[in-house]
Formats: C-alpha cells, structure tokens, sequence
C-alpha cells in the first residue's frame, strides 16, 4: 500500500516537498571498500553521527520532515512509524545503523523558531565494530530489489577544502549578561524558586562564502575521539552527553553534570578529577540530573541500574562527573518517544522542570534553537541513539551560531560559571580557529 492520505501533516509536507509518495525500499549490503567513514561526508549539507570512528554518515536527502511546537517529539514519532509501516528493508548486515535511518535533530523549546527535523538520506555509508555497509534507500521500486552494487562509485568525493577561520563575538548574551543571569538564579534558587537552572548563553560569527564544513567536523571528530561528533542540518558539535541509546530492548544513556577544568600537568590534572569528585556542589548538580533520567526512565524499564556514584569523565577541554545507566525496556518503546520523554533532562533545563524552563526563558531571554535539544539518529525498528546537543554550533547560510551553558546551584560562582562556558566554548571555537 502506498502512502497516498497521510493522516499526517509531516509526512504530507514531505510529499509534496519531494514529490514522493510511494514506500521505501532499503537495501544494506557490507561494503568493503570504506575505509574512514568520515571520507564520505558530503560538503553540502554534511549529515553524520560517529563516535571512536564508528557510525554512520548520510549523503543526500531523500526525505526531509519537519515539526515544530511543543508536540514536536510525538509528531515526529507518529510519521516515523507511519512512513516504516511499508518500508520495505532489504538487510543483510544488521547492527546498530543498518537499514533505514532518519537523523534528526529537535528545537530545545516548543516555543522555538528552530524548526525540528527527520532527515531521510539517500546514501548511508556506516562502521561498527568492524563491519563496514552501504545503505541505499529509495521511492517507488516496491517490486524490485534495487542493484546497489555501484552505490559507492555514484558517490561524489571531492577533496576537502582550506581550514575555515572565524572569529566568535558575544551574541544575544554577552558575558556580562551571563554572570547577571547566573546571579538572577542564585537568587531564584535562594527563593526556592527551582534547586538548579542551567543557564546558557550565544556567542555568533560569519561564515566565509564556500566554507567547507568537513573540515570543522572532521577536526572534532579527530580532537575530541570519544564523543558523538554530529551534523544534522547545519548544527555540528561533538557532544559528551549520551540522551537515550535504544538497541533491540536495551535503553542506556550517560548523564553528565558537574565541571572542571584539566589541570596542566598530571599531578594538578589528577588533583583536578579529585577535587570535582569531591565537590558536594558538583555532587548535587549531578544528582539532581542523573534523577531527572532515572524518574523519566523508571516507569519504561526492568532492572534500571546506575552506579551509586558518579564517575570523573576525562574531555580535552574538561573533566565532567559522569553516570552510565542501563536497563531494559518495558514495552516497545521507540527512540523517538524516549526522547520525547527524557527531554529536557536536568543537565540541560533544571530542577523542577517547568519552573526551572520558565526562569530560564526569562533569565536568558533567547531563543536556544537546537542546542541542548536532541540530535541523532533513529531506525525502523525504533532502535536508534541519540546525543544531547552539546559543544555545538548552528550554521544558517554565512552565520553561525555556537552555545554554551552550565548547571546553577546553590554555591555556583558566576565568573567560575562564566569560566566553565569558555571551555565548553573551545571544541566549536578551535574547530573553527
Ligand atoms: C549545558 C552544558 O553542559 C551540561 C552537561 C555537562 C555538564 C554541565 C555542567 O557542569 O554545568 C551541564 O549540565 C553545555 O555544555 O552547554
């Protein structure tokens, strides 16, 4: 059956975007002519999602979905399964990335001019532990298995283009503003008004006409190895923060929240990581948004575990206090609707939510966009992993716009907060230097 009457409206738009309105067929075959799958990135609208080298990278865009509003995550949940019903998926390699893939990236507020996406790519180009694939999806073929022995050779590979150099000026926030927000908090949090507020600002340049976003992206992949290194529609960033990883029944994530800056040498690096452990502050900063998962988690999973406390998470820029949590979903539930649920965690937002949402639309008084939303991919069987956006910028056309925030609790300093945006600042600004 054909996709003809939507009940819709993100798949209808889709359509008559794309003119597209048959079923999808996928085929996925091992391909062992891939060697660094950050090679195939596509210079025009660079679509990817790789961490430690594996992953997957996205060329072209067969299908592009669009949501706004608070209901974003339901209705990007709704067309997804409606658009998967009759997809047929030819598999033949079957890991984590494999058949068809959306990558998507979500406005942080429902009030958001950023519009939310699913990106349907028409070349999937993946690695995971070992096994390298191509996947091709395409409209209209129901009836035939498509020959996608040449996928790789229909590729176009251009070398990559000269380092892009920008320079960062304070945007809608300028840092005093930050310290004035960071101190408005304080105070609302004395009021016990909220118990933490994550409190963000904007710093924008311009982008030189013909920049080669590879290269950025391939600079943070390469610097910073052990994050989610992403670019879905203009927002590119490596993110630490693993928001919901969904595979085959297993839910996991890695909640971080408490900062430090790396000493410079080993004993003072390592006096660094001890005193961040240590800090009650950073302590509570912590808990309050490792409990935010656990509460969102809790009602969707068996046997839900993390470890009674926080671990220090070594970054280039930072160290971070870091839980790995993990357990077993409940019933069927895809990663579309986890984010939906987890989203925004209290790394990101505050505790209690609501009002801490509302303090900080008041406090920081711009709009996020994406940053801090989710950003990652998802597949057919609802299995999929997601990042929160983090140590990431926004390129529209020539502006970018690069993001930072930390976490606000009693004790919180606004110049050490101030301090801790500047690093978090460096993997989008050196990328860019
Ligand atoms: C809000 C950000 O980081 C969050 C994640 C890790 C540590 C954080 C902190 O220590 O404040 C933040 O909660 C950001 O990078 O913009």
């Amino acid at each position: 059956m054909g996709l003809k009457s939507s009940p819709f409206p993100a798949l209808n738009e889709a359509f008559a975007m794309t003119n597209q309105r048959e079923p999808l067929t996928i085929v996925t075959r091992p391909s062992d002519e891939i060697d660094r799958i950050l090679d195939w990135i596509a210079p025009d609208h660079p679509l990817a999602f790789v961490r430690n080298g594996e992953g997957i990278v996205g060329v072209g865009e067969l299908l592009r979905l669009e949501f706004r509003g608070a209901d974003r995550f339901a209705a990007a949940a709704a067309a997804w399964s409606e658009l998967t019903r009759t997809a047929i998926v030819h598999d033949s390699v079957n890991r984590a990335g494999t058949g068809l893939i959306a990558f998507g990236s979500f406005a942080f507020a429902g009030s958001s001019s950023a519009v939310s996406v699913l990106i349907i790519p028409r070349v999937i180009v993946g690695n995971r532990e070992g096994s390298h694939w191509v996947t091709t999806i395409s409209a209209g073929e129901a009836n035939t298995m498509p020959d996608t022995t040449d996928a790789l050779a229909t590729l176009p590979r251009h070398p990559h283009g000269a380092a892009v150099h920008v320079s960062f000026a304070p945007g809608d926030m300028s840092t005093t503003a930050f310290t004035t927000a960071v101190t408005a908090a304080l105070q609302e949090i004395a009021l016990s008004r909220a118990e933490k507020l994550v409190i963000a600002r904007d710093q924008v340049a311009q982008l030189p006409a013909g920049a080669d976003l590879r290269v950025p992206i391939a600079a943070l992949a390469t610097r910073y190895p052990d994050t989610f290194t992403f670019a879905v529609d203009g927002l590119i960033g490596s993110s630490p923060e693993t928001l919901v990883n969904v595979h085959n029944g297993t839910v996991s994530a890695r909640v971080l929240a408490g900062s430090a800056a790396r000493g410079d040498n080993h004993s003072s690096d390592e006096q660094a990581a001890a005193t961040l452990t240590g800090s009650l502050k950073d302590q509570q900063e912590h808990a309050l948004a490792l409990a935010s998962v656990m509460d969102a988690l809790r009602p969707l999973s068996r046997e839900l575990h993390a470890a009674s406390s926080p671990f220090a998470l070594q970054l280039p820029n930072l160290w971070h206090l870091a839980t790995d949590i993990e357990g077993q979903l409940a019933e069927r539930s895809s990663a579309l609707d986890l984010i939906g649920i987890l989203h925004p965690t209290a790394a990101v937002a505050g505790t209690p939510t609501p009002a801490a949402l509302q303090i900080i639309d008041l406090l920081e008084g711009f709009d996020r966009g994406r940053y801090a939303g989710p950003v990652g991919w998802v597949d057919a069987d609802g299995n999929g992993e997601w990042a929160v956006a983090l140590r990431c910028a926004q390129v529209d056309g020539t502006r970018i716009t690069a993001y930072a925030g930390a976490g606000i609790v009693t004790g919180s300093d606004a110049e050490r907060e101030l301090a801790e945006t500047e690093l978090k600042f460096r993997p989008i600004i050196e990328a860019f230097a």
